[in-house]
């Protein structure tokens, strides 16, 4: 059991609404953070309906903007008079191929999913300090951050960079006892996934299901994971058992953890 404080962003669906609902599991009271309010808001409203009322706090914000990533982390941390972990989970995946890549793909994608990041860790460190206590830091890359899947180089590229941000925080803020890891997921059954699959599909002509099946035969074991699979690892990288281990990527592929 947890009496410590977690925010997750993008908690809205997804991966990230699992890992809110999984820490809340684990006894953390859980900040929720997501550009579409009445989505965390739900979420939270179904963590309070089964752990109890005020174990979750849902509130907007956009991880694009490094204000309202502050204005969030301030708000959740004031709720709760704490913050041990933060859970830089929102991103989008435009489905890019290469002599298709504009510069609004590029801008609107990395300002997403790796400034996002960069305000994630900066507003947590802060919190972290004003409780004069360390932390943890757990970011979403994926394994199309570890090997390079064709039709993603814009996504792709911003899944690589952020394990070379979890390596370089992780050394930067170890004296603070603040760790950073991030878990890689492989192929998992969200309305992110679901949207490539379509895209790639209608790109070669073919249906979904075609389109998910150039992804899942890349997978190690070309299975499909669940959201609660990630869930799982985020759970150990947010517990007491992963206190020594920082500046790693864990890869979770088909409902079973490599690396
Ligand atoms: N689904 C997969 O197969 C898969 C695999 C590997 C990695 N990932 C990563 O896991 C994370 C979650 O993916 P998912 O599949 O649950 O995606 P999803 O699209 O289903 O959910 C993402 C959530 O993030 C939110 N979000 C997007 N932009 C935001 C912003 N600017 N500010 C705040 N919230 C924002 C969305 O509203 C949504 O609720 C992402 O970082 C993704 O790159 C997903
Ligand atoms: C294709 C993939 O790995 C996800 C979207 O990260």
């Amino acid at each position: 059991m947890s009496d410590k404080v977690a925010i997750v962003t993008g908690a809205g669906q997804g991966i990230g609404e699992a890992i809110a609902k999984r820490l809340a599991k684990d006894g953390f009271k859980v900040g929720l953070v997501g550009r579409h309010v009445e989505k965390v808001d739900a979420v939270a409203e179904s963590i309070n309906a089964e752990f109890g009322a005020d174990t979750a706090f849902a509130v907007k914000g956009d991880v694009s903007k490094r204000d309202e990533v502050f204005t969030a982390v301030e708000k959740i941390s004031d709720k709760f008079g704490d913050l041990n972990v933060i859970v830089n989970n929102a991103g989008v995946a435009p489905t890019t191929p290469i002599m298709e890549v504009t510069e609004d793909d590029m801008e609107w994608t990395w300002k997403i999913n790796v400034d996002g990041v960069i305000w994630g860790t900066q507003a947590a460190v802060t919190a972290f300090k004003k409780f004069n206590h360390g932390g943890k830091i757990i970011n979403a890359t994926s394994q199309a951050g570890v090997q390079g899947n064709p039709s993603l180089t814009v996504y792709g590229s911003t899944k690589f960079a952020i394990r070379g941000i979890t390596q370089t925080t992780a050394k930067e803020l170890a004296a603070s006892n603040i760790t950073v890891n991030a878990y890689a997921p492989g192929i998992v059954k969200t309305p992110m996934m679901m949207d490539i699959a379509h895209e790639v599909g209608q790109n070669a002509g073919k249906d979904d299901e075609w389109g998910m099946a150039q992804f899942a035969k890349g997978i190690a074991l070309g299975k499909l994971s669940e959201p609660e699979d990630v869930a799982s690892v985020a759970s150990f990288l947010a517990g007491p058992d992963s206190n020594y281990i920082t500046g790693q990527t864990i890869i979770v592929d088909g409902g079973m953890v490599f690396n």
